[in-house]
């Protein structure tokens, strides 16, 4: 055990400690009612730290989630009675299927719509509440029993607090656990685009519905407390208002932060408190001015301090005690499972007459050409050539209008992205594409994602229980030895946005390397690149193909591309109009005319 992961767990017992010790102290029973609603709004927060902070998706609807779990255990006590511990996993289990639908139907919307979307199912959840004659309509339900436990009477605040907070902190463990592993980092992965994350094999739809169903079952384990704390419900705490402010409690928490999630919900309890007695004493007449004040605390946040005030705590912390560094890994032998390598100088890939219409406009016209194992090929020409696009559809992020694509003898054409990275084909992109807040380890880790052998549930559950350690230990290995490989070892704990572009684009290139792949597509790797690091890209892509790599790069610096490649296929307007090896396209009198014509 290193010394972080000891502050760590010293840090987690302080807490524990201050956590069991609070109610057994004299603390006013005020106190107490304070603390279960923080609990209760922590449970919520930390679902939408992980959708909407983590996973790049705003939910405005989240209160209508703690509303079923609330009705649901509402209605079924006391109309049924059927034992509150029985309504937990029936409510659960309605709100996991409502959220999947719900996921199924709205989360493939983009942008600004999403986020409508959820005020759209918000509000139609608050009015259902408030419409439905056997959920008391807006009067409500009232007479919900109080919890017992183990003979322990949960009507008593005092005892309720210890289940609010067991559940509150096993809560923030298991996020914390599902974030820090494979799993967690295919779901950090999803705020960068789609595109990378499909591209590293990543199901970004499966991921998705998977934040989006657990946020929702956390607000309902929150609504089944809320119903038998209160013991009576109404649709008012279920309502929009209340989903704009659970936003509010993680914004100015940390919005992506799960500890965020219950500092705010303490500020913010604490402070509306504070503000309902203030202000009407100060403005000498009721109402609730705590939401005028409230406004302004957002608006300032989002122009200040738009992280929330857990990194600004944490790095404050880390001035007064500044963090132990992190030790280089030193990767040890490759543990998993690698493909089999084709025999050098077989054909591997192979592009049949391929084209690509975008309307009008043919970009890709009727190209074909080949890749061996074993050699580099570089695919060149003047701007909007076709190169990308070329390389788009190889990758399966374009569909080709005609042609074929055949890899390692399999026919790949019109397979989508994660099919095609799983079929051994990786890349990096022309416009370098890390998660800027995850280290360099973590970014090259996301490569390795296709290569856990355990299917998606397993995964994920063993994810949050810290059961997947050795298979983790195993990836961050593979990690490590890709950014040897590439010279990078020694930056692996550092974030990915602090290096600078020439690191970023070899650190792709690692990146790519961790999917164990058969080809490498390599996207302008040397363009923003001073002189030295060209010189040590190129060093790393020849070791790479003496390991037996083949690789296919898009370039625009003639010198990289002449020095580097086995075979150069060139293109202009969509079509190919040479190839052959680097000594017969400088002579090749088309490529001097429409390429290198002006560089004599
Ligand atoms: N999604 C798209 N929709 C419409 N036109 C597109 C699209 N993508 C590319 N094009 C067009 O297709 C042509 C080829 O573009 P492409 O990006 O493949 O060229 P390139 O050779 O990679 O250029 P560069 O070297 O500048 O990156 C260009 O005319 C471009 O404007």
């Amino acid at each position: 055990m290193n010394i972080m992961q000891s502050q760590k767990k010293i840090l987690s017992l302080i807490l524990l400690l201050a956590v069991v010790v609070f109610p057994l102290l004299p603390t006013p029973q005020f106190w107490i009612i304070q603390a279960n609603y923080i609990g209760l709004y922590a449970l919520v927060a930390i679902g939408l730290v992980l959708l909407t902070g983590i996973g790049g998706m705003t939910s405005f609807g989240q209160a209508a989630f703690v509303g079923i779990g609330a009705y649901t255990t509402s209605y079924l006590t006391t109309a049924c009675a059927v034992s509150p511990w029985l309504t937990l996993p029936i409510g659960l289990l309605i709100t996991g299927m409502s959220a999947y639908v719900l996921g199924r139907i709205t989360l493939r919307m983009s942008g600004h719509y999403l986020p409508l979307a959820t005020i759209a199912w918000g509000i139609s959840l608050y009015f259902l509440f408030g419409k439905v004659e056997w959920l008391g309509k807006y009067d409500g339900i009232a007479g919900i029993p109080a919890l017992q436990l183990f003979g322990f009477d949960l009507a008593q605040e005092r005892h309720l607090y210890f289940l609010i907070w067991a559940i509150v902190l096993g809560a923030t463990w298991l996020a914390l656990n599902l974030l820090d592993s494979r799993a967690g980092r295919a779901i950090r992965a999803l705020k960068g685009g789609r595109t990378m994350a499909e591209a590293m094999g990543v199901d970004t739809g499966r991921y998705k519905i998977l934040i989006f169903v657990l946020a929702a079952l956390l607000a309902s384990v929150s609504g089944w407390l809320f119903a038998h704390m209160q013991r009576t419900v109404n649709p008012s705490p279920f309502s929009l208002a209340m989903g704009i402010e659970y936003l509010f409690i993680v914004v100015v928490g940390g919005i992506a932060h799960v500890w965020g999630a219950l500092l705010g919900a303490g500020v913010l309890k604490l402070l509306a408190d504070q503000l309902q007695v203030l202000l009407p004493a100060l403005l000498g007449s009721g109402g609730n001015y705590e939401s005028i004040v409230f406004g302004v605390i957002l608006i300032l946040l989002l122009k200040y301090a738009r992280g929330g005030l857990w990194p600004w705590i944490c790095a404050l912390a880390a001035r007064l005690v500044p963090p132990v560094k992190k030790p280089v890994l030193q990767p040890a032998a490759s543990t998993i499972a690698r493909r089999e390598v084709p025999a050098k100088g077989s054909p591997l890939l192979q592009v049949e007459q391929i084209s690509k219409r975008f309307g009008g406009l043919v970009a890709v016209n009727d190209v074909s050409f080949g890749v061996k194992a074993g050699e580099i090929v570089g695919l060149i020409g003047p701007n909007g050539a076709g190169k990308s696009t070329t390389f788009n559809l190889v990758t399966g992020l374009l569909h080709a209008s005609g042609g074929s694509v055949t890899f390692n003898t399999e026919n790949i054409t019109g397979l989508h992205s994660r099919a095609i990275a799983t079929r051994g084909i990786a890349r990096t992109f022309q416009h370098v594409k890390l998660l800027p807040s995850m280290s360099a380890l973590e970014n090259v880790a996301l490569g390795a994602h296709l290569r856990s052998e355990q299917g998606f549930v397993r995964n994920t559950v063993n994810a949050m229980l810290h059961l997947e350690r050795k298979e983790e230990q195993e990836l961050l290995n593979e990690a490590a030895r890709a950014l040897t490989r590439v010279g990078l070892q020694h930056l692996m704990h550092e974030q990915a946005g602090n290096l600078a572009l020439g690191q970023q684009r070899i650190l792709e290139i690692a990146r790519a390397l961790c999917c164990d792949p058969l080809l490498l597509l390599l996207d302008e790797p040397a363009a923003g690149l001073r002189h030295l690091e060209k010189q040590a890209l190129s060093k790393v892509l020849q070791e790479l193909r003496e390991s037996g790599m083949s690789i296919l790069l898009v370039e625009h610096d003639m010198e990289f591309v002449m020095q580097l490649t086995d075979h150069i296929v060139v293109m202009e307007f969509g079509a190919k109009i040479a190839e052959g090896t680097p000594e017969q396209i400088q002579q090749h009198p088309a490529v001097i005319e429409a390429y290198l014509g002006g560089i004599e």
